[in-house]
């Protein structure tokens, strides 16, 4: 299959300039005093733009949750004509009832190529998901396989965020708030209802979507750890004001309560020449994390390496946390350094942008995945096990692979198409088999 991986949309992804912080109150003007000084609706607001909010948060949420961002734009986003339904390809939306959930250990392949052309919308297959979207709880899992580049079409979700974790592919995000670059080993967040068109800069693109319903992700607290660590807010990349005045039929795909809907626009929507606020979109290279870990003995929980948590309503308890698995020194002594066997009451899905994972000698290969649902037994295979348990225990650098996990309070229902599908692994439990009883009392 023919891609359409461009060399200008390589040119132009390579050449961005961002703002930095996660969080922040970030500002930006394509064009010089298209920003309004001291308010945000003026009675006419600079260069015949129109002046729109988009809120990400209720008006009333706490300072410290509320999101929403000025936006000066060419044409409200309010002139449009009515959405119709859309075919809708593989996406699939919470709440999840087409299968029971399973307590089964599943795994994956890699998804197999599209069969004709496919963009990263059409490319999109839901794995399953928890929560409901009309609710806003809960996320959905899905992972995309796509050859080329949207074309005069763009995609917003009103259904929540969606955190994009390519495994193979650049891609350039063309934003309403302006332009992403994200590699695989990077990851974007593009939040609630922010339109946005996805470029490939090869031929194919391929990898893993966390959407979340819920409260949006936000940093971990670092307690103990400190003022520093795990990701820092300073390595998050914002984009600057980007517009494209396209005059001419646009389609504009909208998700909305699990549906998708189209809208064929006479202009193109990416045409905010300014703003302001922190609902905003952002990059975030996983190689930057500061991996904190024991320097003593014993194997930490995965909490340590939580990237974004989307918190839920009981403290503590998220309704999905994202964890990166990034290169760092393992030194502890007299400790089975692999991840540990354990039953979860929490449900892990886990990914593979590169590389192996440390508790799995085989199988698990970049671009699969594997579902640990709500109290599975799971941790390291045998053959993981056989040789950590040998293992003479020197400092050992694991930097041979880059894993992550989506980790939620909720059980994880598949969709149909994820339960019966060529990829699926049989056998998956067999990686557990033949681990010898060694009890001598
Ligand atoms: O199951 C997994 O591989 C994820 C995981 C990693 C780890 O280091 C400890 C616990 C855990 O669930
Ligand atoms: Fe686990």
């Amino acid at each position: 299959m023919a891609g359409t991986g461009s060399e200008q949309a390589r040119k132009t992804a390579e050449g961005l300039a961002y703002a930095t912080g996660f969080g922040n109150e970030h500002s930006s003007e394509a064009v010089p005093g298209a920003l309004p000084a001291g308010r945000n609706s003026p009675q006419r607001a600079p260069l015949g733009l129109y002046a729109e909010q988009l809120s990400g948060s209720a008006f009333t949420e706490p300072r410290d949750h509320n999101h929403r961002s000025w936006l000066y734009r060419i044409r409200p986003s309010a002139a449009h004509p009515p959405f119709v339904r859309a075919a809708q390809r593989a996406v699939r939306s919470a709440p999840f009832t087409d299968c029971v959930p399973d307590p089964n250990r599943l795994r994956w392949n890699p998804l197999p190529e599209p069969e004709g052309p496919a963009d990263f919308l059409d490319g999109l297959w839901t794995l399953g998901g928890n929560g409901d979207a009309t609710q806003r709880t809960g996320i959905a899992v899905h992972l995309y396989c796509a050859n080329t580049s949207m074309d005069r079409r763009v995609f917003g979700n009103a259904d929540g965020e969606l955190l994009i974790v390519p495994e193979r592919g650049g891609l350039l995000l063309r934003t309403e708030l302006g332009l992403l670059h994200a590699e695989p080993g990077e990851v974007a967040l593009i939040p609630r209802g922010i339109r946005f068109r996805v470029e490939l800069l090869e031929d194919t693109a391929r990898g893993y979507v966390c959407e979340n319903y819920g409260r949006p992700f936000q940093l971990p607290d670092l307690g103990p750890i400190g003022a520093n660590g795990l990701a820092n807010p300073r390595d998050f990349r914002a984009p600057i004001a980007a517009y494209e005045d396209v005059e001419g039929p646009v389609e504009v795909v909208n998700k909305f309560c699990g549906n998708l809907w189209t809208a064929t626009y006479d202009h193109s929507p990416l045409d905010v020449v300014a703003w302001h606020g922190n609902h905003v979109p952002y990059v975030y290279d996983l190689r930057r994390f500061n991996v904190i870990g024991s320097i003593s003995y014993d194997h930490p929980d995965p909490s340590i390496f939580t990237v974004l948590t989307s918190p839920s309503d009981t403290p503590g308890l998220a309704g999905v946390d994202f964890v990166a698995f990034a290169p760092r020194w393992l030194v502890g002594e007299d400790t089975f350094r692999p991840p540990y066997f354990h039953r979860n009451v929490m449900t892990e899905y886990m990914g593979l942008i590169e590389g192996a994972y440390d508790a799995k000698a085989e199988g698990f290969v970049p671009g699969g995945g594997s579902l640990h649902n709500m109290m599975s037994a799971h941790g390291p295979d045998r053959e993981t096990f056989d040789r950590a348990s040998a293992a003479e225990l020197r400092p050992q650098k694991i930097d041979d692979g880059l894993a992550f996990m989506f980790e939620t309070r909720w059980p994880l229902t598949l969709t149909e198409q994820a339960r019966d599908a060529g990829h699926l692994q049989r056998g998956y439990d067999d990686v557990w088999q033949g681990l010898q009883r060694h009890f001598r009392p």
